[in-house]
């Protein structure tokens, strides 16, 4: 689906992170971790098209760019718009139905169902500016379940999030990667990575690693010393 060439990313010409070289595979689940500052928000916003890269190429498959919902930390959204929440879940039919025209009655449908499987069938016509952190995601994960957009980037999507919301959201993925979207997720949750996303980007200072999760994560592990040198010093003379 993406396939990255000595993709170089970064902000006015000055990269973040050098020659980064793999692919995307279509309907993949991709884990992007690392530490803070190593380039994760930067490459989702270069994939999305909202940062040009600094060098190297970034191509998809049968040339030709597709559909993409991107949705950033939470930070960067604005919550004090004037909007209804049903009017928000509606923008995801804007690719189909377009802006100015009327939502027909599948449309509707789609929309409540969306709702629905967030939890907010109740809180349709709340005023977003009413919305805790929590429901507000819940409302961004019903416009993605109504966008049905083939590529998925979510960046950090459960930061500030309670448990029962994270899971229901997780939930919310692992239905669209089941029915074949491509999804890229910013996460700082180890265990979450092994435990739900088969695939891994490891972003570091000096290389990217890439593959299966549990390989990337051991490698990762294994060049890290069981114990901090002088703790061994210390035990080595007691
Ligand atoms: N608009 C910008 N202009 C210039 N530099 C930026 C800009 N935004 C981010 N950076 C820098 O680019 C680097 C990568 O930032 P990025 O936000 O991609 O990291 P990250 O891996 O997502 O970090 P975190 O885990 O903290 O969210 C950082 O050094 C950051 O300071």
């Amino acid at each position: 689906m993406i396939t990255l060439t000595q993709l170089s990313i970064g902000y006015q010409g000055h990269a973040v992170i050098d020659a980064l070289n793999g692919t995307f595979e279509a309907g993949s689940l991709t884990a992007v971790i690392g530490a803070n500052g190593t380039g994760k928000s930067t490459l989702l916003k270069t994939i999305a098209g909202l940062l040009p890269a600094v060098g190297g190429t970034l191509s998809f498959a049968a040339g030709r760019k597709p559909r993409v919902a991107y949705l950033p930390q939470q930070a960067e959204l604005d919550h004090q718009f004037p909007l209804k929440v049903f009017e928000v879940v509606a923008m995801g039919c804007w690719p189909a139905t377009g802006l100015l025209r009327r939502l027909d009655k599948p449309a509707r449908a789609r929309i409540n169902g969306a709702l629905d499987r967030v939890g907010l069938e109740s809180m349709a016509a709340r005023s977003i500016e009413t919305l805790s952190g929590g429901q507000f995601q819940r409302m961004l994960f019903a416009r993605l379940l109504v966008q049905q957009a083939p590529l998925i980037l979510l960046d950090e999507p459960f930061a500030g999030i309670d448990i029962p919301t994270g899971a229901l959201l997780m939930d919310v993925i692992d239905q669209l990667h089941k029915s074949g979207h491509t999804i890229l997720v910013v996460l700082h949750d180890d265990a979450l990575v092994i435990r739900r996303f088969p695939q891994t980007l490891l972003l570091s200072r000096r290389r990217a690693r890439w593959g299966a999760t549990a390989a990337v994560l051991e490698e990762r592990e294994g060049r890290q010393p069981a114990w901090p040198e002088y703790l061994s010093l210390a035990q080595a003379s007691s």
